[in-house]
């Protein structure tokens, strides 16, 4: 799905309007309609209160509208109007006119005005939309800052009040807390990043029917991955295949006291439909790996009992993998960086995809500083969590956006895949594109959890699946099996092995 910039989304506006052809006032009317289908699946009526906060602009426009279609379904509604300036929109002045023949509106214009909100009331937001140009201040701020510390539940229309679609705001700006968000047709880029994470709450999209040839035409550099686009991806496996048709994979982990990390991400590379897998591991680890994964072959590393060392040969490679997974537990060790620059220029010679997590990336970022990238073939996968990639670039950022910048860069100068991983992970391509990840929860974030992904993509790349498509199925793959696993655990008490054990293909 894409996600359209603020600019793109008025122009999606402009172009439903004049080619649908629809007024203006009857495309409010929809949004308001789907926004009050999603409420009334969500909410039933019951012995509380809807109070809706109307700005004077559009946004305001749909909470009036919201106000009227909720009171004859039996919600007991109290609207409320920010009066914040003396300038409304024609659409907000239609449905107030269309409003006032049915419930009172109650008009807030002085700043001593105290809120009487209780805990069991459910608040709509409808102050401001897409539209804002500025920090919000004065009567607005008061109303907002009133509606944050009540106890309510808070649902937004379209976006918080106060939140910027596509860019940051001030650290100082007020802004609504909501906690859900019923945005109209697309999802904003804002909703993505953490930094906006208190406000947005759980979002939604309801489909208010923008004309899909201007969706479709749009060129975008953002993307939300849904499920129904993700799962297309997912090759099915054909009746006389045998298991040479699914490739073999080699997996390089583990090292003295980390050997829990190679066998998390070869139990999860076997689980994803590898055809075969060896694990390159040392020699000490062998007994621990057979006896836990006997699906899997063993290459151990001759004469280290601590660490890789490998000098890996052309002939060990060459015509044997289909793909390389590297980094889980291998250590930072100087010894193992140069095994690493070997495996990754006859990886670079033989064309074979390869996977680069954890210690394969601290090893990039302490031992060959901003030039790590010379090193590592084109459209190698890395999967780095926020503070592996903080070393990799080698710097910081003051805000989410400008993180996504770099991890832009890093993708399009070096013709890298680079997952960023966190809630919504973020799969930078070659192309410039940034594809979020619609699955996972906060259960995930447990030890073990990044392992696991590193064996499900290295396995993908096996199959055949190309680098973008093994990057963005398996980052969703694995965050799907980490939902089955934290619905039958709870999320606080699921386990790495938990997610293998719920990978589903
Ligand atoms: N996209 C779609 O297809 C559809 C969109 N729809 C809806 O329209 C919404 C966007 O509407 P919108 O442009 O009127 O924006 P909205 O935020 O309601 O008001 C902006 C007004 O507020 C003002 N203003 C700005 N910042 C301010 C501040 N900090 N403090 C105070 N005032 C401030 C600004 O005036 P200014 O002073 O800047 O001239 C302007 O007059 C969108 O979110 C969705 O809900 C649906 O109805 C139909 C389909
Ligand atoms: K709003």
């Amino acid at each position: 799905m894409k996600i359209l910039s603020l600019h793109q989304i008025r122009e999606a506006d402009c172009f439903t309007i004049e080619h649908e052809p629809i007024a203006s006032i009857d495309l409010m009317e929809r949004a308001s309609r789907a926004f009050v289908n999603w409420f009334c699946k969500s909410f039933e009526t019951g012995d509380y209160k809807v109070k809706v906060f109307c700005g004077l602009g559009d946004n305001g426009g749909d909470g009036l509208a919201i106000s009227r279609m909720l009171h004859p379904l039996g919600y007991d509604v109290e609207v409320y109007v920010v009066k914040y300036s003396s300038k409304e929109s024609d659409n907000f002045n239609i449905n107030i006119n269309r409003l006032k023949t049915q419930i009172e509106v109650n008009v807030i214009d002085d700043e001593q005005f105290t809120l009487s909100l209780n805990s069991g009331d459910i608040i709509i937001d409808a102050l401001l939309g897409s539209g804002i140009s500025r920090s919000i201040e004065g009567l607005l701020k008061t109303v907002v800052e009133q509606i944050n510390k009540s106890e309510a539940m808070i649902i937004s229309v379209d976006i918080p009040s106060g939140l910027l679609a596509d860019k940051p705001n001030n650290q100082s700006d007020t802004i609504i807390k909501a906690f859900h968000t019923v945005s109209f047709q697309v999802p904003k880029l804002a909703f993505m990043l953490p930094q906006n994470a208190e406000f947005v709450g759980n979002w939604h999209i309801v489909d208010i029917g923008l004309h899909q040839t201007f969706i479709n035409k749009a060129e975008v550099v953002f993307f939300y991955s849904t499920p129904q686009e993700v799962e297309k991806l997912i090759k099915p496996r054909a009746k006389f295949s045998h298991k040479g048709t699914y490739g073999h994979a080699l997996l390089i982990a583990g090292s003295y006291g980390m050997m829990g990390a190679a066998i998390l991400s070869a139990r999860a590379c076997m689980r994803s439909g590898v055809g075969k897998l060896t694990v390159h591991s040392i020699s000490s680890g062998l007994p621990i790996l057979q006896t836990v994964l006997p699906e899997a072959m063993y290459w151990e590393v001759l004469n280290d009992d601590k660490f890789l060392t490998t000098d890996f040969k052309i002939e060990d490679l060459n015509s044997r993998f289909q793909a390389v997974g590297v980094g889980p537990g291998i250590g930072v060790y100087e010894e193992t960086g140069i095994s690493l620059i070997k495996l990754c220029r006859l990886c670079k010679e033989l064309v074979i995809p390869m996977v680069l997590d954890a210690d394969a990336l601290n090893i990039f970022a302490s031992q060959f500083g901003d030039d790590f990238t010379n090193e590592i073939p084109e459209n190698s996968i890395l999967t780095p969590h926020p503070k592996e990639f903080r070393n990799l670039v080698n710097q910081s950022w003051n805000n989410d956006y400008e993180k996504l910048e770099l991890l832009r860069k890093l993708a399009i100068q070096n013709k890298l895949i680079v997952c960023l991983k966190g809630a919504n992970t973020a799969i930078a391509l070659p192309n410039g594109t940034i594809h979020f990840n619609s699955s996972g929860n906060a259960g995930m974030a447990t030890a073990g959890s990044g392992d696991v992904l590193t064996g499900i993509i290295t396995a993908l790349l096996a199959q055949g699946y190309s680098p973008d498509e093994a990057a963005i199925l398996g980052v969703y793959m694995h965050g799907k099996a980490g939902d089955i696993a934290a619905e039958k655990f709870g999320m606080t008490s699921m386990i790495a092995s938990d997610i293998i054990e719920n990978i589903r293909f």
